[in-house]
């Protein structure tokens, strides 16, 4: 498990989040709520409640198999559950996330999905563009904004110098950037990503969870599934675990300084955890030994 620092972190300088609340709305936390999930005969989620809190960074963890990446697409609406709901919770009340019309579903709610492909041949600017579709009219195409909202969000993800190659041609961590930079454009209010520092180098990593970081405090409420828990440790302020046993199921949730504790990690994990500090940021950093 790599120790992480924010140290290395390649300078770059962030242009504001188009639209965290761009269009007059507030804040939204996220509640997902006994939400069930079958497949073939199997549970795979058993009445899994995870909150998001508004304007913060929630990690998803879990090992292999919990089912991490099937609520976020329950949450995000690409597959539909068997029971539970998502709600939306703002000053202004509650709102049904999964029955809310597509397209303001979609200026709500950006998903990166994992090792998400595109076959397409479009170049990295027009992929980003995709991500603005819902804030314009159907028959229109983009605007000049939209082409200065999608190059803003290419260069905070810093991939700015591929805007004109082929996505098809680039490499794993160079897609993952577009990926992100496609949901940027979509100006969410939530934004759901499922591994993303998937692919990327350890600068990048810790450029792409400082990004995370910035979009939480723009007001951006941001669920994650992740697999390194130090990096979960290090970005995170809320941390929900979830568990086999046999279906996926929630073993914990809470602030990350309550979560990431040997109590809760070593059942889960199957692993002899120890919490350190880190010398800088006061951060817990994880290290694993084997049962
Ligand atoms: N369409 C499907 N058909 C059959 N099984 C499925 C399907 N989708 C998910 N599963 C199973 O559900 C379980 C949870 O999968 P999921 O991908 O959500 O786990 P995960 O926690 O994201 O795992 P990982 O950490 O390995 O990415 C796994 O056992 C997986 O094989």
């Amino acid at each position: 498990m790599t120790q992480t620092s924010e140290r290395s972190a390649p300078a770059r300088t962030a242009q504001a989040h188009p639209a965290a609340g761009q269009d007059g709305t507030s804040t939204a936390g996220l509640a997902a709520e006994r939400v069930r999930w079958s497949v073939g005969g199997r549970l795979i989620l058993d009445d899994v409640d995870v909150t998001a809190p508004p304007g913060a960074v929630t990690g998803l963890l879990g090992p292999n198999g919990t089912g991490k990446s099937t609520l976020l697409r329950l949450v995000a609406g690409v597959q539909a559950p068997n029971g539970g709901r998502v709600a939306l919770s703002t000053a202004a009340g509650d709102e049904d996330l999964l029955a809310m019309p597509r397209r303001r579903r979609a200026r709500t709610l950006a998903f990166v999905e994992q090792d998400a492909a595109t076959e397409l041949p479009v170049t990295v600017l027009d992929a980003v563009l995709l991500g603005r579709t819902p804030h314009r009219s159907l028959l229109a195409g983009p605007t000049e904004e939209d082409h200065a909202i999608a190059r803003a969000a290419l260069d905070r993800v810093g991939a700015l110098p591929l805007a004109a190659r082929e996505v098809t041609t680039l490499s794993g961590g160079e897609r993952q950037r577009v990926h992100m930079a496609r949901a940027l454009a979509q100006a969410p209010r939530v934004l759901l990503l499922d591994e993303p520092t998937n692919h990327l180098d350890v600068a990048a990593q810790l450029a792409t969870m400082r990004l995370v970081r910035g979009l939480a405090t723009e007001g951006v409420t941001v669920l994650a599934a992740l697999h390194d828990l130090s990096l979960a440790a290090a970005t995170c302020d809320h941390a929900v675990v979830l568990a086999t046993g046999p279906a996926g199921h929630v073993v914990a949730a809470g602030p990350v300084d309550e979560v990431l504790v040997p109590e809760v990690i070593d059942p889960v994990y199957g692993v002899r955890t120890t919490v350190l500090r880190h010398p800088r940021t006061g951060r817990p950093v994880l290290t694993f030994d084997e049962r």
